[in-house]
């Protein structure tokens, strides 16, 4: 297994192992070994239709697999429902931002908080120091901290981005999923989120798919390319990048 310089080697957080899904006899996952370390930004790429973003419905539990294990901190996620494997550690952000518009950016990261203040429970809620504390922490991380009041839907697409890894970022998950964190944004909020994701996958592990290849190049610490549900090369982005087999059925596209 390659690493980056500096990088410990240890047993990886999250080991997919033979994993397969298929639908009516398709297989869009197809005997799928995957590894994420912790401390790991790992992208995956590949054509349209690879099994990208099925693999990741596959760990949410939002797709149950037809054989193969999905191993999280020693857990065993295929038998696992959705909301048991959040509480796990596993947060997932989807390409479209699911907050909530007429809330301000505090209202939502409170939100998020697993002792905050829930949709329903606003009667008897009592807005505490520690959860105040915890909101400006990762306002700061996710550069909302001078727009905690501003109600979500006046921010920009990418800061709407960032607020919902924020609201994730609440829970202090151990894996966090990421579906085309840059679609959309400028490239200055690319840079920022680039920062962003490097600064997150301290402590963590971050998993994302992408396709603007200049961002995958400035997180991924490992790059899977998949091809029809498959493993296709796996490595440094250097290594990716000049390997003929990636060139002919993805990169030279
Ligand atoms: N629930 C489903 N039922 C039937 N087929 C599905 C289902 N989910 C995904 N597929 C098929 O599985 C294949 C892989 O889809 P997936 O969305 O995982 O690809 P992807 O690599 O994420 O592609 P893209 O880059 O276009 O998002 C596609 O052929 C898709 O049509």
């Amino acid at each position: 297994m390659s690493s980056p310089a500096g990088f410990q080697a240890a047993k990886p957080v999250l080991a997919i192992e033979g994993l397969t899904v298929s639908f009516d006899g398709f297989k869009a996952v197809n005997d799928l070994n995957l590894y994420v370390d912790r401390n790991e930004v790992h992208v995956v790429i590949g054509p349209n239709g690879a099994g990208k973003t099925t693999v990741l419905d596959l760990i949410c539990g939002k797709t149950k697999s037809t054989t193969g294990s999905i191993e999280f901190d020693g857990r065993e996620l295929t038998k696992m429902r959705e909301y048991d494997i959040v509480r796990a550690g596993v947060g997932r952000k989807f390409q479209n931002p699911s907050i909530y518009e007429n809330l301000t950016v505090f209202e939502n990261l409170e939100m998020s908080y697993p002792k905050g203040r829930k949709v329903f429970g606003a009667l008897f809620f009592k807005r505490t120091a520690e959860v105040v504390a915890r909101v400006e922490e990762v306002a700061g991380e996710i550069f909302l901290s001078e727009l905690l009041d501003k109600q979500a839907d006046l921010l920009s697409h990418g800061q709407k981005q960032w607020l919902e890894i924020g609201m994730l970022l609440m829970q202090d998950p151990a894996l966090l999923m990421l579906d085309e964190p840059v679609a959309g944004m400028s490239v200055s909020e690319r840079v920022q989120t680039a920062e962003l994701l490097n600064r997150i996958s301290k402590g963590r592990s971050v998993l994302v798919i992408e396709h603007d290849m200049e961002f995958v190049k400035s997180i991924a610490h490992r790059v899977t390319v998949l091809h029809q549900g498959k493993v296709l090369a796996e490595g440094s982005m250097e290594a990716v990048q000049t390997n003929p087999k990636v060139i002919e059925v993805y990169l030279g596209h």
